[in-house]
């Protein structure tokens, strides 16, 4: 039993806690429920709450007044689920009144979980079975009160925070479906502008080709169509600029219109994202996107805004580029391309293959590039590729030997009109001690005695003097046969006239004699100068008649020599002798053209410590000046200086005049032809080859000194030429008529010996030099060379034969000169046998199992197979077999194995003939 010691209470709960109990209930009616209380672990009690009508209330209490505020919101919002939430904040409360000293607990069942579930502090009757609750203090009903306030509070707030929320939600759905579908719209839009573009661009491009296929006064005619194009881009420069305005009125040009209709179907709508067209104003514009679409691209820059504008430009800018380009290919392809016969040497540089095709060095380097090959402009390619370079470029291709640099350098031709009379050039000739230098000396020393303006200050090798006649003589200063054969050994033909001085006191000389062959060989004219006449023993008759053996007929004998009786020592007859020579070269009627480069040979040269290499050049056509490109054999320079025979610097030097030039860069050799090229370019492409050349000859020379006599035969053979060159020396000159009257007999309608020279006497380097230059043969009948000869038949790779019977002589040449008759094919018989029988080998194939009848057989030699008498096979042994092992020959009588080169057809019965095939030399 509970009992209520409180004295606001008027209940009192009767009764053992059950339900049976009963309720002493004291006048005041009560309003009683069951509330069901919750506890924790799952716990739940029902509680019995009752509700007094009428109490006692503090002054100012208004207990009614927060029992009817939590209804209110319950009432207001049923489907809130925080109904329940009021009765929470009231637990911290509960606890309150325990700390106030002295008051009672407020239930009979005190449960420290405990719960109230009505938040209406009403004062309770105690119940049987039930619980009475306690009037709450107005403390406490304060404190529920302002907890309730809180809770509603907070309610409240956490109801707004939650709307607002859901708004907020709910905008950013929505803004974001719209921001996806401005998206999508933008990304449908900008593919269709693509797509419009794309088409646009094929369409132009269509039109253009079109055009340029049509007739070019057709596309030029202001009329057609074509020409409102270049028009578009000021049509369409307006109408960018009103392109923000909407309903602005859009220009379009007809190419524009007629593309609209054209491509209206293909064209996507453009819309912006209600679906409202987005330009209805300009729908007859195709490249320009709808201002809707542009509205809704996101961020919005200057570059965008224009974008629409400069994709056009661009797309303009682009048709007329490529129509410029596509108009400037079609005239290079109309510029007609010139297909050039390109003269390719064996090397050629990349520039000046360029040059001789007219074309680019570019295109040629990325022609070579493509063909994975890496070169600089100066890079030297070979003939193959150069030719490869050419032909691919459209150009045919002449290939040239190496030599062919030479090509154009000498004797291109004068016209008759062009040419002038020119002094003569001499040299003279002559036996040793006869005066040759005396004599140069008494002409140069008379010619400054007699007024020679300057004065002989240095020597160059050659002069000119003034003949008594008028006009000018020119002298090589280098008498003798070596300077005269070595100008000739180099293909210069530099003399004109030979003067063959004899001394009258000694007659003619063995020196005279080679004198003469090599004035004859030259085919040069000779005036015979008869020295010394001032010696008591002069016997210029004898000089006259001795010379007659050698078929030089004097003009007072009769002939068509002329000669002069001359003192050196005492300078009788100098003017003479210039006349004679000046008549001599009227005669021959001297001529060359002075206006035109100059050519020229090296009379001598030197390399001098003050002044570099320094050559003596008699200037024979044209004229040269300082400052030319000259070549002289496997030298070039520029001319840097020119300086005559008396030492004067001159600037250029005309036909016949002998000049010493500076400049060369290396020391050319006497004999060498000088001639003045364009380029130095060209002057190295000739020296260079020149110099190959020279290193490749000194090479064979030393390779095949011996054998010259079957290689001049080739030579011969290939030059086609008939006549065999030979220079004879003999021990007697007796011996030496016999030898030339064989050799004379040999000859036939094909090939003709011919004595250049022949005499008594060791062979010396006079022979060898004339050897050289006519190509001849040296023949030494019991005589030997002298080390000098030998010497320079060395460098000169001439061959010098000795013999000592006169027949091993002929037949030799005969040999020689026969060689240029065909050689024919000798069959030698070895042997026969015959087939037993056939075997089949791996690797070799058939093999023919044979018995050598007669003879022998050997490998390697040719054979014939005859069957029933018929040759059915010719050709040559591959193996030769006895037993296994592999034999050169097997003898008759014995057993072998054959095998033939490509023939496997043989069969048992066949017979093999065995020969050996020579080739054999015809002989005359
Ligand atoms: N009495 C006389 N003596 C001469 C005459 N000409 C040359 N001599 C002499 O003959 C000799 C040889 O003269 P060179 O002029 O050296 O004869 P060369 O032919 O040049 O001789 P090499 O150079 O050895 O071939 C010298 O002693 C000269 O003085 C001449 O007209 N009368």
């Amino acid at each position: 039993m509970t009992d209520t010691k409180n004295p606001g209470e008027k209940t009192v709960g009767v009764g053992q806690g059950g339900q049976g109990g009963k309720t002493l209930t004291l006048k005041r009616p009560v309003e009683q429920g069951v509330v069901r209380q919750s506890f924790s672990h799952g716990r739940s009690k029902s509680v019995v709450v009752e509700k007094v009508k009428r109490r006692v209330l503090g002054p100012g209490d208004k207990p009614e007044a927060p029992a009817a505020a939590p209804a209110a919101p319950q009432a207001s919002a049923p489907a809130a689920p925080q109904a329940p939430r009021p009765a929470q904040p009231a637990r911290p409360a509960q606890p309150q009144p325990q700390p106030q000293g002295g008051r009672p607990p407020l239930r009979t069942q005190p449960s420290p979980g405990a719960n109230l579930s009505s938040p209406r502090p009403a004062p309770q009757g105690s119940r049987p079975g039930g619980v009475v609750l306690r009037t709450l203090t107005e403390e406490e009903a304060r404190a529920r009160t302002a907890a309730l306030q809180d809770a509603r509070l907070r309610e409240a707030e956490e109801r707004r925070i939650a709307e607002e929320e859901g708004r907020r939600r709910a905008e950013r759905e929505a803004r974001e479906k719209v921001e996806r579908e401005a998206a999508e719209a933008r990304k449908r839009e900008e593919d269709a502008r693509r797509a419009f573009d794309e088409e646009a661009k094929r369409k132009s491009e269509q039109e253009a080709r079109k055009r340029f296929g049509e007739d070019a006064a057709a596309a030029s005619s202001a009329a057609s169509p074509a020409p409102s194009r270049p028009a578009q881009p000021a049509a369409a420069a307006p109408a960018a600029t009103t392109a923000a305005a909407p309903g602005a009125p859009r220009v379009a040009t007809p190419r524009s219109a007629q593309m609209d209709t054209e491509e209206d179907d293909r064209r996507p709508v453009r819309r912006g994202p209600g679906g409202a067209p987005a330009r209805p104003a300009a729908p007859a514009k195709p490249t320009r996107p709808p201002a809707g679409a542009e509205k809704n691209r996101g961020r919005l820059t200057v570059v965008t805004a224009q974008s629409g504008d400069d994709e056009r430009q661009r797309s303009v800018a682009s048709f007329r580029r490529r129509t410029q380009r596509m108009s400037g290919h079609r005239q290079v392809e109309t510029k007609e391309k010139i297909a050039r016969e390109v003269t390719v040497p064996e090397t050629i540089s990349i520039q000046e293959l360029a040059n001789r095709m007219a074309e680019r060095a570019v295109d040629v380097i990325r022609l070579l590039m493509k063909q994975g090959q890496m070169v600089k402009i100066t890079d030297v390619i070979d003939a193959d590729t150069a030719q490869l370079i050419a032909e691919e470029l459209g150009h045919s291709v002449r290939r040239v030997a190496e030599s062919d640099v030479e090509e154009g350098l000498f004797d291109t031709a004068d016209t008759a009109e062009e040419l002038v009379s020119r002094p003569p050039v001499v040299t003279i000739m002559g036996h040793v001690d006869h005066g040759k230098t005396s004599l140069l000396d008494a002409i140069r020393k008379a010619n400054v005695v007699s007024g020679e303006a300057g004065g002989i200050t240095q020597h160059i090798g050659a002069y000119q003097v003034t003949s008594p006649l008028g006009g000018k003589i020119t002298f090589i200063d280098t008498p003798g046969h070596a300077a005269f054969t070595a100008m000739r050994a180099r293909g210069a033909k530099v003399t004109d006239i030979v003067v063959l001085v004899v001394a009258a006191d000694d007659g003619v000389m063995p020196q005279t004699i080679e004198a003469i062959n090599h004035a004859r060989a030259a085919k040069v004219p000779l005036i015979v100068a008869i020295n010394k006449i001032d010696k008591p023993d002069a016997k210029p008759e004898r000089v006259r008649s001795e010379l007659l053996q050698y078929e030089v007929q004097v003009e007072s004998l009769g002939g068509d020599t002329l000669e002069v009786e001359v003192s050196a020592k005492a300078q009788t007859n100098l003017d003479k002798l210039l006349e004679a020579i000046t008549l001599q070269a009227e005669v021959l009627d001297l001529k060359a053209n002075p206006d035109r480069v100059a050519e020229g040979t090296v009379i001598e040269a030197k390399l001098d410590r003050g002044r570099g290499p320094v050559a003596t050049v008699l200037v024979q056509r044209g004229t040269l000046h300082v400052g030319d490109i000259v070549v002289a054999g496997a030298e070039f320079g520029r001319v840097r200086a020119l300086i005559d025979d008396k030492g004067a610097n001159v600037t250029e030097a005309g036909p016949s005049f002998p000049v010493e030039v500076l400049g060369f860069n290396g020391t050319p050799e006497a004999g060498d032809r000088l001639a003045v090229v364009e380029s130095e370019a060209r002057a190295r492409e000739i020296t260079d080859y020149r110099q190959r050349q020279k290193r490749e000859k000194a090479a064979a020379r030393s390779a095949t000194v011996r054998g010259s006599l079957e290689q001049m035969m080739s030579q011969a053979k290939t030059a086609g030429r008939k006549e065999f060159p030979l220079i004879i020396k003999g021990d007697v000159s007796g011996s030496v008529e016999a030898i030339i009257s064989s050799l004379e007999k040999l000859g036939t309608d094909e090939v003709q010996a011919r004595i250049i020279h022949s005499g008594a006497g060791g062979v010396n380097e006079s022979d060898v030099t004339l050897a050289e230059t006519a190509g001849a043969a040296i023949i030494a009948f019991n005589v030997r060379a002298n080390k000098e000869a030998r010497d320079a038949a060395d460098r000169a790779g001439i061959e010098i034969r000795y013999y000592n019977i006169i027949y091993d002589l002929v037949d030799d040449v005969k040999a020689a000169m026969g060689g240029l008759l065909a050689p024919v094919n000798r069959e030698t018989m070895l042997g026969n046998a015959v087939i037993k029988e056939i075997f089949a080998v791996s690797k070799v194939g058939k093999v023919a199992g044979c018995l050598v009848t007669d003879g022998t057989v050997e490998r390697g030699q040719h054979v014939r197979l005859i069957r029933d008498n018929v040759v059915i096979h010719e050709g040559k042994l591959a193996t030769l077999n006895r037993f296994k092992d592999a034999v050169n020959e097997v003898r008759a009588g014995q057993e072998c194995g054959m095998s033939f080169e490509n023939y496997q057809d043989m069969r048992a019965g066949d017979v093999i003939e065995c020969y050996r095939v020579e080739v054999v030399q015809r002989t005359l």
